[in-house]
């Protein structure tokens, strides 16, 4: 029997719409779920997710910019993209509908992981 805590494989899920109306998750389960995300930091008031990607070079930065704006149009949620210092890539993610943390973002997350490796 497989003792450790049950995978919740986010990168085999999808997004929901959302209007609002559901709960923001709270920054403890947040943290249960970053285990299994480890590239993404929770923020201090633990309301976003980020991850920094420190790519070569401008073009293969742009190209990661591109495959997330690809994969958030096919999921219809969307994050915050900041491309700085001409390779740094910093990706935040947040329900703007609710105000914080749902799980379209953790889906999202792993998502995002898969594109960019
Ligand atoms: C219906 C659809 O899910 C919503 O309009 C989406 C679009 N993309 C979104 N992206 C993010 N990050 N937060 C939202 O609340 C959001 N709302």
């Amino acid at each position: 029997m497989n003792e450790s805590k049950t995978s919740t494989d986010w990168s085999s899920r999808h997004c929901v719409p959302c209007e609002g109306g559901i709960d923001r998750i709270a920054a403890e389960t947040a943290k249960q779920y970053l285990s299994e995300l480890p590239n993404w930091s929770l923020d201090e008031e633990g309301k976003q997710i980020s991850r920094k990607l420190n790519t070569g070079d401008f073009q293969t930065a742009v190209r990661h910019l591109n495959a997330i704006t690809e994969l958030a149009e096919v999921e219809q949620h969307h994050p915050d993209l900041h491309l700085t210092g001409y390779r740094h890539l910093r990706i935040v993610l947040t329900t703007h509908a609710i105000g914080g943390l749902s799980e379209n973002d953790f889906v999202i997350a792993a998502r995002i992981d898969q594109v960019v490796s």
